[in-house]
């Protein structure tokens, strides 16, 4: 058998399931890649919110990433939480070497407002994560943060994305996801300009999905999609994993990573 397209994500651990790695994992295995993992951070989290963050030291990010660059291969990156401005910039010069393209979910807060990177970070992930990213995708409170535009209603995305497009990204995909009554996003390079749209569901059950998002993206680049084809199958895949969501615990539940793959099992 012909070995799958490899897609590695460097991000942080979500003991629930929902988010962070394992909703990256989830995600690549739905869509048919490899999925390999170079752990940043370590959370205690639930649906109900983050209860502790234990980044790793650099030398473990460094040799996880070597472990799996070296031997292995990777023909797509997608990177999420990072924690610290030190492990930012380890990222972003790791990144710098490689020629595969690199999706970039810069991380800031959870869903609980939780903060998953610090306020001393964001300089790094302006000045040294954005330019050298394939594809990035804020929401609106990363946006803000990123940028100091505020987002109120569709006509300030393009205003948003150009803001983000000045740090050197290739491409932005700003997700207006808790804009309106549509979940409406983004994709622009500056020139061309996609806008996505898919049904808004009335679900709390959406954990996770922004590194749901960003895997995907990496997962369809990896198979030799281009940026607007991979980012709009991305959006079909979360859009899909959103509808199938379910509760879990007593807050705010996960994604089904598994809708696609399940679609033909009845209920039990
Ligand atoms: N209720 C919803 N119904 C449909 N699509 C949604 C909904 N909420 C978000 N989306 C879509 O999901 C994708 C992820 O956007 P979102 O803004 O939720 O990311 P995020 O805030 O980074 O998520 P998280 O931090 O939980 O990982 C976008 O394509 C957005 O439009
Ligand atoms: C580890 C982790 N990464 C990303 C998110 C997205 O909000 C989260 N909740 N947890």
């Amino acid at each position: 058998m012909n070995a799958p397209p490899r897609v590695l994500t460097v991000a942080g651990s979500d003991s629930g399931g929902g988010a962070g790695i394992q909703a990256d994992l989830k995600t690549m295995l739905a869509l048919g890649v490899h999925g390999m993992s170079v752990i940043t951070a370590v959370t205690a989290q639930n649906s109900l919110g983050v209860q502790g963050a234990w980044e790793l030291p650099v030398e473990a990010v460094r040799a996880q990433y070597r472990s799996v660059v070296d031997d292995i291969g990777v023909q797509a990156v997608k990177t999420g939480m990072l924690a610290s401005a030190e492990l930012v910039e380890t990222v972003a010069e790791l990144l710098g070497g490689t020629d595969a393209p690199a999706v970039v979910d810069p991380v800031g807060v959870s869903k609980h407002g939780d903060s998953l990177l610090a306020a001393s970070a964001l300089d790094s992930v302006r000045t040294k994560l954005l330019p050298i990213a394939t594809v990035v995708t804020p929401n609106l409170d990363e946006v803000t943060q990123l940028t100091g535009v505020r987002v109120e209603s569709e006509s300030d995305l393009r205003r948003a994305a150009a803001a983000v497009l000045a740090y050197g990204p290739q491409w932005v995909v700003i997700k207006g996801g808790h804009l309106s009554g549509e979940a409406v996003d983004l994709l622009t390079d500056g020139s061309a300009e996609h806008w996505l749209r898919a049904p808004r569901y009335d679900n709390r059950h959406t954990h996770g999905t922004g590194c749901t998002l960003a895997s995907a993206i990496a997962s369809q680049l990896a198979k030799g999609q281009s940026v607007p084809e991979a980012v709009a199958a991305a959006k079909e895949y979360v859009t899909g994993a959103i509808a199938a969501g379910f509760a879990l615990g007593g807050g705010i539940g996960p994604v089904d990573h598994g809708w696609a793959l399940n679609r033909d099992t009845p209920p039990v």
